[in-house]
């Protein structure tokens, strides 16, 4: 090692690659090893090594962050130092890993890389000369005056500290003993420096530029300790805090304890983080927890892990709005014409919102509702929720609770736990920077419930009133007032929210779309909207309303318009290709290509230069099946008609109406009913019902067995069948379409292919009320059906389905079985000669 009378380091050197923290000779820093190679490095070379040679390693700075440290060597900052590893801790909580003390020596540049794995191996060159620092030559020219100047700034610094305080009297004295080529390390390495800072005194292999690189990083110090004496009044008790201050941060424990971040701020940390906690505004109890962390926080040393933690928690209280709010600019008219340009139908919805806004501009203290949009995907409840916070003039943040299942997710962790965090709500505050925004809590009819606790009951707290003035995350451990935070939640049904959750709000339904809505909604909004995201304008491309409403009834099938959306998209993808295209392409060539897409003379500006002359692309029915594909939808209504024992019913989904086929079949067997389509209880409730009134009436009906017996289920096995298939089913309103079914296959009349109907059923023959209907009839108008048959006690359900609709379909309002088979056969569904007893509800 030792060589010329100088010290020498090793020519080959082991690299240990750092990310955060850059080593520079005379000082000492704790480095995490983490990364599998920075492992290997110190497993096979410091662990098994034992002469001094084998603790000398290379540290190069500014590789990038270990975990994202792929198989590949980053590439390597040219200059490192070389240090001496002179304590290593090993640790497996929480997740194996050292801790290494290393003291920097000299700098040295890569001439070679050896090796890459398991760990880099390079072949250095050393750049500092160690025995100057043993000999301690004077410097003499400009380089003797640099340094004395850099001396003096040094002592004026050391002066300005309080010396009683034995490292800094420790360190009065190593600045005459060391030599003075040394000191810009030494002291770029205590002070205050930024890591970019600190890379740019390692890289200044050159001693002159060394010191000029260091001496205003010196005096700025100067500077910022000179400004706080300045503004510390003299307080009895002051000169204790300034003595913890400087103990604490900012200078003499960075001798020993550099392993600390980066920081640009100017001035003294703690003091910057003290002022700001004074400032946030918080109230009295939270003032008091953060005054009394940021007393443990200076007495901490920095490398302690808990420093980190007390000083992420002091970081997030100041930033938090506590008393931080945006100005209510609330004018209905305006929320009126506002909500109209952003959203077409969804009357009801706005009427609502529009009542709820007005409640809060005459009374501002507002508390509750919550409103709960429930509908369908696709329908627009998220858009309406961050139409209200436009409208309100606050700020929108949307919490998505799709899937959480843990408590903590809403209310945050213990500090005590490792990577312990706020929870949504303290997290969305911070990031929206004022205590009164909007929040949008989608999806809360999808909250899991896991062992970790139930986030629907940490969200009771949250959207109760009365509670939530003093929400107290467990993170933050201090109450937080989310009164003047105003909610909103949207789920696609109300049957998986819990019954708690779902009684502090209230629920708003938004049905699914008719045919016409959705063509109006397509050409006032999701075309502009996608015609701009494309960088196209309606010079280029135009989509007729036939092309909509083709794409709406073969291309997609939805309560929502989001899929009609993306289809819209995808036209304009592929007219973006013809435009692009077109730049280049010449016009004969244009004329050439298929008729697929229709040309019009363009009349625009653009049609010289920007866009070809052919603009603009027009969508007509070739084209659409060109861009899309052979349509994907079919109504094959009619076809599956063609054999009694089928009848079509209506049903409910979270995804908007349907309509759903009921088969039934006979055979020879021992009168066993098998029903399949993945059924609940209650539907297969129905179907016994359905059998059992069928039964009873068989004679009056003259329905029969296969061989013609008057019980339909003598010798005959009957199955029913549900599609789809996979598709789980429950729910009672399925009765009269089983009934219908059976009776068209007892009967071996086919029932009319233009009916559906639904309605729940009772053994004595009457028809109950359900509920859905208008996300039923809209499937059925949807699917071209021209007759609903639904029980007459829903007719009142009626009146929310826009009146063209009403006009296109025949309501048969029924309240008994004989009514719905009566409307369901062509010609009725006659009984024998003996009448049928008249039955009325009288439910
Ligand atoms: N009535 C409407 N007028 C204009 N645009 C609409 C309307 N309804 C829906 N949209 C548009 O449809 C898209 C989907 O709407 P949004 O994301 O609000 O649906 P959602 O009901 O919240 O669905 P999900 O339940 O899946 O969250 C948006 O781009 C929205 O602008």
């Amino acid at each position: 090692m030792s060589s010329n009378g100088g010290i020498q380091i090793p020519s080959r050197l082991p690299l240990l690659l750092t990310h955060e923290g850059v080593l520079l000779p005379g000082s000492t820093v704790r480095i995490s090893i983490d990364s599998a190679r920075n492992m290997q490095l110190v497993k096979s070379r410091l662990l098994k090594g034992t002469s001094l040679k084998s603790t000398i390693i290379g540290v190069i700075p500014n590789t990038r962050d270990p975990e994202h440290d792929s198989e590949e060597l980053p590439s390597l900052h040219s200059i490192g130092t070389a240090g001496l590893a002179v304590q290593v801790v090993g640790s497996n909580w929480p997740k194996p890993h050292y801790t290494l003390l290393i003291t920097g020596l000299c700098r040295f540049r890569v001439t070679q890389l050896i090796r890459e794995r398991p760990f880099p191996l390079a072949l250095v060159e050393q750049l500092d000369k160690l025995e100057q620092y043993t000999e301690g030559q004077q410097l003499d020219g400009g380089l003797g005056e640099l340094s004395q100047k850099f001396y003096q700034a040094a002592v004026q610094l050391v002066g300005m500290l309080d010396i009683s305080v034995p490292v800094v009297a420790k360190l009065r004295r190593l600045l005459d003993s060391l030599p003075r080529e040394t000191l810009p390390d030494v002291l770029a390495a205590m002070i205050r420096t930024s890591n970019t800072e600190k890379l740019q005194v390692l890289n200044a292999v050159d001693l002159e530029e060394r010191f000029k690189k260091t001496l205003p990083l010196l005096t700025r110090q100067i500077e910022g300790l000179k400004l706080l004496q300045k503004t510390r009044k003299p307080k009895p008790d002051d000169e204790k805090r300034v003595l913890v201050i400087r103990k604490g941060g900012a200078f003499p424990s960075r001798q020993f304890s550099l392993d600390e971040e980066g920081e640009d701020e100017e001035g003294d940390d703690m003091a910057v983080l003290e002022r700001k906690v004074n400032e946030a505004a918080m109230p009295e109890s939270a003032l008091r927890v953060c005054l009394k962390e940021l007393k443990r926080l200076k007495k901490m040393p920095q490398s302690m892990p808990e420093y980190a933690l007390t000083r992420n928690y002091l970081d997030l209280m100041v930033e938090l709005p506590w008393n931080k709010s945006t100005k209510d600019c609330l004018d209905i008219r305006a929320a009126r014409v506002l909500l109209d340009n952003d959203h077409y139908a969804l009357e009801k919805l706005k009427r609502r919102v529009l009542e709820y806004l007005a409640v809060r501009q005459l009374k501002s203290s507002l508390k509750g509702p919550i409103l709960c949009f429930v509908g369908p995907p696709g329908v627009g409840k998220t858009s309406v929720g961050r139409s209200i916070a436009k409208t309100l003039g606050r700020e929108f943040h949307r919490i998505a609770l799709g899937g959480v299942c843990d408590q903590s997710d809403i209310r945050g962790h213990r500090r005590t736990y490792v990577g312990s965090m706020p929870g949504r709500i303290i997290n969305g505050l911070k990031t929206v920077g004022v205590n009164n925004p909007v929040f949008l809590l989608d999806e809360v009819d999808k909250l899991g419930k896991s062992l970790q606790g139930d986030p629907a009951a940490a969200l009771l707290e949250v959207l109760d009133p009365e509670q939530n003035h003093s929400f107290t995350d467990h993170y933050l451990n201090v109450a937080f007032d989310l009164s003047q935070v105003l909610f909103i939640a949207t789920a696609n049904t109300t049957a998986t929210i819990p019954p708690a959750l779902l009684d502090r709000m209230e629920v708003l339904h938004v049905p699914g779309y008719t045919q016409e809505e959705k063509v109006e909604i397509a050409h006032r909004h999701l075309i502009p909207h996608q015609l701009e995201q494309h960088g196209l304008t309606p010079q280029q491309l135009q989509i007729p309303q036939d092309t909509t409403q083709e794409i709406i009834s073969k291309y997609t099938r939805e309560a929502g318009v989001r899929s009609l959306e993306r289809k819209i998209g995808a036209i304009c993808r592929a007219v973006a290709v013809k435009v692009a295209e077109g730049h280049k392409m010449s016009r004969s060539e244009l004329s050439s290509e298929s008729g697929t897409v229709q040309e019009r003379a363009g009349t625009g500006r653009d049609s010289d230069l920007a866009a070809p002359p052919e603009m603009p692309i027009v969508i007509d029915h070739v084209a659409l099946k060109d861009i899309l594909g052979p349509q994907l939808f079919e109504m094959e209504v009619s076809e599956r008609l063609t054999l009694p024992g089928v009848a079509i019913g209506l049903a409910w989904t979270p995804l908007g109406g349907e309509i759903m086929f009921v088969e039934a079949s006979r055979m020879e067997g021992e009168g066993q009913l098998t029903l399949t389509g993945q059924l609940g209880d209650v539907m297969k409730e129905s179907a016994h019902l359905a059998i059992s009134w069928l039964r009873s009436n068989a004679k009056n009906y003259q329905l029969t067995n296969i061989a013609g017996s008057a019980d339909p289920l003598e010798g005959t096995d009957i199955h029913l069948h549900f599609p789809a298939g996979a598709v789980t089913k429950d729910g009672p309103s399925a009765g009269v379409t089983i009934v219908t079914c059976l009776a068209s296959l007892f009967s071996g009349r086919l029932v009319r292919s233009d009916v559906a109907m639904t309605g729940e059923i009772t053994l004595r023959g009457l028809v109950l009320p359900v509920g859905g209907i208008k996300d039923k009839v809209l499937a059925a108008h949807r699917a071209g059906l021209k007759r609903v048959i639904l029980p007459k006690r829903n007719e009142k359900d009626l009146e929310e389905i826009p009146a063209h609709i009403r006009a296109e379909l025949d309501f048969v309002p029924a309240s008994t079985l004989n009514k719905v088979l009566n409307a369901a056969f062509d010609g009725g569904f006659p009984t024998a000669a003996v009448t049928h007893p008249q039955v009325s509800s009288k439910l």
